[in-house]
């Protein structure tokens, strides 16, 4: 449901951006991978601890999940929604050069909420099964080129902290009302209770300097809330399976916003070229490259692939809501 006129922002020129591996390090500035910490070499120093009788290592908070509805323009609440996807392989477009791409047709953000894909049943040892992870950054919102069109809801600062009262203060150190104990819970509260992933800010996808990273089926990913990203996109024969996690009050222009790159504008995430893909790559990853170029790691020895983003005029912003209004 379109919610409101288009609005224009201003396209880059030609250029190209190479596609790296999905690491926490490398999609900080967009949101955060979720991986076992063990099996990754991961840095990321989250904290584990022992449970389930010594047989499983617990990792704590691998992930923020905090919505921010309570800063919406309607303050309609939202519930945890927990959706299933079952994303089929995407069409590549081979083109005259040997290059193989994938055409980025839209953008789009989820500007209360962080949403997290995770993969069910794709071994880490498959690779010819992974996942495009194409994100932006956002441009200040003055990158609008009509300021005159409305523009998208978007969080508004959080109203000032109430100091609360010795009695809140005393009721909050009741028991669990659920349990009515006080045993302490295997997972310790958060260090910090305030969010690490912060909403991004209203303005539209900064095109020149799109981001794409190859996921790997060990691999989950959570894009920050209102954090540009292209609806999800699978490479190889396979299709993958992703519970998906999220926040959602039901208010359609609240809940998904889109930005469509006009059908004039190619903005495609681009494989290497395949005369130089076949000079380095054995029979296994020549295989592969008939479903995508990069294979599901890139590593230092294959030609960089790249993002190849090509816009002739400017693109064009739909604010459109994915999710129905509730009945
Ligand atoms: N990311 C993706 O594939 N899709 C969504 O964000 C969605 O909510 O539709």
């Amino acid at each position: 449901m379109a919610t409101g006129r288009p609005t224009h922002a201003t396209s880059p020129s030609n250029h190209l951006i190479p596609v790296g591996n999905l690491s926490p390090d490398t999609f900080a500035p967009f949101g955060q991978v979720i991986q076992n910490p063990a099996t990754h070499n991961d840095k990321s120093g989250l904290a584990h601890i022992i449970a389930n009788q010594g047989t499983a290592t617990k990792w704590l908070d691998v992930t923020d999940m905090t919505g921010h509805y309570e800063r919406s323009r309607s303050q309609r609440q939202a519930r945890v929604a927990v959706n299933m996807f079952v994303c089929q392989p995407r069409k590549l477009e081979e083109r005259s050069d040997g290059r193989v791409i994938f055409n980025v047709e839209i953008l789009e953000r989820h500007p209360f909420t962080p949403q997290t894909f995770v993969p069910l049943g794709v071994s880490k040892s498959d690779d010819k099964t992974c996942y495009l992870v194409v994100v932006a950054p956002t441009l200040p919102s003055r990158s609008w080129d009509d300021q005159s069109e409305r523009q998208p809801p978007y969080p508004t600062p959080p109203s000032p902290k109430r100091r609360r009262s010795l009695k809140e203060l005393l009721l909050g150190a009741r028991p669990n009302p659920f349990t009515n104990d006080y045993a302490p819970s295997t997972t310790p509260p958060p260090v910090t209770p305030s969010s690490t992933l912060k909403p991004k800010g209203p303005g539209p996808p900064d095109l020149a300097n799109l981001k794409a990273f190859v996921a790997r089926g060990d691999q989950a990913v959570t894009y920050g809330p209102g954090t540009w990203h292209a609806p999800m996109v699978v490479l190889g024969e396979k299709p993958i399976e992703f519970v998906v996690v999220q926040h959602a009050n039901g208010v359609a222009s609240e809940d998904c916003q889109e930005f469509e790159i006009k059908s004039d504008d190619v903005v495609a995430v681009d494989g290497p070229a395949k005369s130089a893909h076949h000079k380095v790559t054995s029979d296994k990853a020549s295989h592969n490259y008939r479903q995508w170029g990069p294979r599901c790691r890139v590593d230092s020895k294959d030609p960089v692939p790249q993002i190849s983003t090509q816009t002739s005029k400017l693109a064009t912003m739909n604010i459109r809501g994915q999710v129905e209004q509730p009945t």
